[in-house]
């Protein structure tokens, strides 16, 4: 049987400059409380992955956003990460268009991490890989962003 997609958002200040993404830490079940994700979820039966995407950020976090680029794994072989057996996750970079992200039914906070504070947070495993592509594409705070 496929993977049960899941769909998430790196949420960031600016997507042509990132310097700073939005990590969630859920609450739940009691095996992944504490620990941090990026905000989204399972698509539903007959559901197109961005429109889950959509749904998953309004329920979640309260908000609308601009959806950008794909974030897919580099050197394939396919566009998604894969999770725990039987999940595969989707991930789009985004930035909010309206509403203030707040926590709410799946975490108990939020934080706005740049690149070195990413490795701060104690990440679900198997976002590990996804952090460190996060990372890599985020500008340091203190560097200037290079000219259009
Ligand atoms: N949203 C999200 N889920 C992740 C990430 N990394 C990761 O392993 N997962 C796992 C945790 C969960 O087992 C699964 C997502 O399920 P979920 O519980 O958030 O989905 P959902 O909001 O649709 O809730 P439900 O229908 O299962 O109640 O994917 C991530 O970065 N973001």
């Amino acid at each position: 049987m496929a993977d049960q997609l899941v769909v998430a958002a790196v949420l960031v200040d600016d997507l042509e400059h990132p310097t700073r993404a939005l990590g969630a830490r859920r609450f739940a079940p009691e095996s992944l409380a504490g620990r941090w994700e990026l905000p989204g979820g399972k698509v539903e039966p007959g559901e197109e992955p961005l429109a889950a995407l959509h749904r998953e950020l309004d329920e979640e976090l309260g908000i609308t956003v601009e959806v950008g680029d794909e974030l897919v794994p580099r050197g394939g072989p396919g566009t998604t990460w894969p999770l725990t057996s039987g999940l595969a996750m989707r991930v789009w970079w985004c930035v909010v268009r309206t509403g203030i992200p707040e926590a709410g039914a799946a975490h108990d906070a939020l934080a706005w991490v740049d690149k070195v504070s990413i490795n701060d947070l104690a990440w679900l495993d198997p976002d590990l890989p996804v952090v460190d592509a996060i990372a890599a594409a985020l500008t340091s705070p203190g560097l200037t962003a290079p000219p259009d």
